[in-house]
């Protein structure tokens, strides 16, 4: 099917994307779908029924209904790990039990939920005290899929936050957690080590610094410390009392966890209700993933949209591209969830790829991006396909003609990337500007839009909790989709783990303890020029 697609690829390779629409009145809506009140336009794209066709056997040539099945009814698809993945069940708020090794684990999935409510509502009403008075500061202390989802979801929930203040640390560079702590009451903070496995380099050593920072001013620090970890022995090793611990499974991945204890720092800022509605968003987002057929299901054909223009056209990246400032984070959060995904070189059975695997995955909140990098993309050599989002409303009713600038400026740049600029058309504007000749060629030149460009659309309502968590989750369907049709394991990160383990033999050569013996010569180099320099 693979090479059928590229076959098919290649015929159609030299035609407009507009020459679609011309021949097909009805594109936009057959090259559509809704999702409740949300759209996902594809129309902008060289995709035609024929491709599509093709792409949706793909789909079931790989099996994928019954992997999603295996998925959600807890069948341990993370081979290389021995682990069901059951992120879907921490938003499983009013479906059936989901049962692992023969146990229903959503009677511990429903008691954590309410115990961080209860947890969250105290904090929030004062209950639960600082050393100093009411918790003003939340700090929450994690990393990569501990760090991103929350960060990204509190920025996207804001106008719903009326909670403490929460703040994040997660890189080891000691500016971070110096940055965050500097301003704050250490008496009247609450600090959230976040971290899965509690081992983590980064995590703990912020921690400890943290530790540090509060024991300077309250008598029992670690009483105002709170732990998110399946880590139990270890949480209660740094001296975390169990009523402030929130566990979770090991069939929760780190990047798919923040609809269970680590997004208590959410919870902590918009507060129980507004979360159980981000999750009940995500959870009808799953139901649709599970029955809706394929060519009308949402992750599926944004998944299959990837596919094409990645696997197929050979487009190395895609760009995803909010028209929404709250959703700044987005782009950083899919590159954990997107490239820790599906950035693999094997399938499940250790095989080379058939194909190249995911994307790079990048992108930036419109407009700001317009006056940054789209330059390249309108004009650059090289296809980027975008990713747009936009809201139809944004919270600010008294700024809603602020807001219809956003959208026209969305709806401008797909515009102009299927439409372009012939040379024709930019020799008449610079004419009409009185050039000719020669000039007028040349100035012409440097106006053309090449345009055939495609992007997707995503039309949401308004970034309420519940839309928030309909998009983060159909973009974990549409990574997992494209995981099980490239043929790997979506699940485990191999790939992180050499540079731990070298970072970690490095530590004694940077300090100075160990020479640099056995290292190659650049990073015997460096290590030395660091060295000089007083590192
Ligand atoms: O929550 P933990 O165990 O500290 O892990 C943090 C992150 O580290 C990784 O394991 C690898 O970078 C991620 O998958 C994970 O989200």
């Amino acid at each position: 099917m693979w090479n059928e697609l590229k076959a098919y690829r290649a015929s159609v390779d030299n035609r407009s994307i507009l020459s679609l629409f011309d021949a097909d009145a009805e594109r936009a809506g057959n090259f559509s779908a809704s999702f409740g009140d949300m759209l996902f336009d594809f129309s902008k794209t060289n995709i035609d029924a024929k491709a599509l066709d093709l792409l949706i056997k793909l789909a079931e040539g790989a099996d994928l209904a019954g992997r999603r099945d295996a998925m959600f009814s807890g069948e341990k698809i993370n081979e290389t790990e021995g682990r069901a993945v059951l992120h879907t069940a921490l938003r499983n708020l009013d479906g059936g039990p989901v049962f692992v090794d023969g146990e229903d684990v959503m009677l511990e999935v429903l008691a954590t939920l309410d115990r961080m409510e209860g947890f969250a509502a105290d904090v929030r009403d004062g209950i639960f005290k600082g050393q100093g008075g009411k918790i003003t500061d939340v700090v929450n202390i994690g990393i990569g899929g501990s760090d991103l989802g929350p960060v990204m979801a509190l920025q996207a929930l804001m106008p719903y936050a009326d909670g403490p203040k929460c703040h994040f640390v997660s890189n080891v560079d000691g500016a971070h957690v110096a940055d965050v702590l500097r301003p704050l009451n250490p008496a009247t903070t609450l600090v959230i080590v976040a971290s899965k496995t509690f081992t983590t380099i980064e995590t703990m050593t912020n921690a400890q610094t943290a530790r540090a920072w509060m024991s300077e001013k309250v008598t029992d620090p670690a009483a105002q410390f709170a732990a998110l970890s399946s880590a139990t022995e270890k949480t209660a090793a740094f001296g975390i009392d169990a009523s402030r611990v929130f566990g979770f499974e090991d069939w929760v991945g780190g990047r798919y966890s923040m609809w269970g204890p680590i997004g208590l720092s959410v919870m902590l800022a918009i507060g129980g209700p507004a979360f159980r509605a981000f999750l009940r968003g995500a959870q009808a987002m799953d139901n649709h993933f599970k029955a809706a057929p394929l060519a009308e299901n949402l992750p599926v054909l944004l998944a299959l949209v990837g596919i094409w223009h990645h696997q197929i056209c050979g487009y190395p990246s895609r760009a995803v591209l909010p028209y929404e400032q709250r959703l700044l984070r987005l782009p950083a959060y899919l590159q954990q969830l997107e490239m820790e995904s599906n950035g693999k070189r094997v399938s499940m059975d250790g095989a080379d790829l058939e194909v190249v695997s995911g994307p790079i995955v990048w992108g930036e909140p419109g407009t700001n991006g317009q006056h940054a990098f789209y330059q390249l993309i309108h004009q650059g050599t090289g296809v980027v396909p975008c990713e747009f989002m936009v809201g139809a409303q944004g919270h600010e009713a008294d700024l809603a003609h602020m807001h219809r600038l956003l959208v026209a400026n969305c709806l401008a740049q797909s515009e102009a990337l299927l439409r372009g600029r012939s040379l024709e058309e930019a020799t008449a504007i610079m004419a009409a500007k009185g050039l000719e000749g020669a000039e007028l060629e040349r100035q012409a030149r440097h106006r053309v839009f090449p345009g055939n460009r495609p992007s997707t659309t995503l039309v949401y309502p308004l970034l309420t909790p519940e839309i928030f968590g309909q998009i983060v989750a159909l973009y974990e369907h549409r990574v997992f989709v494209e995981g099980v049709i490239l043929g790997i394991n979506s699940f485990d990160q191999w790939g992180v783990e050499l540079g731990k383990e070298l970072a970690t033999a490095l530590g004694p050569v940077v300090a100075g303890e160990k020479g640099t013996e056995g290292k190659d010569g650049s990073t015997a180099l460096l290590v030395e020029t660091i060295r000089k320099h007083g590192g």
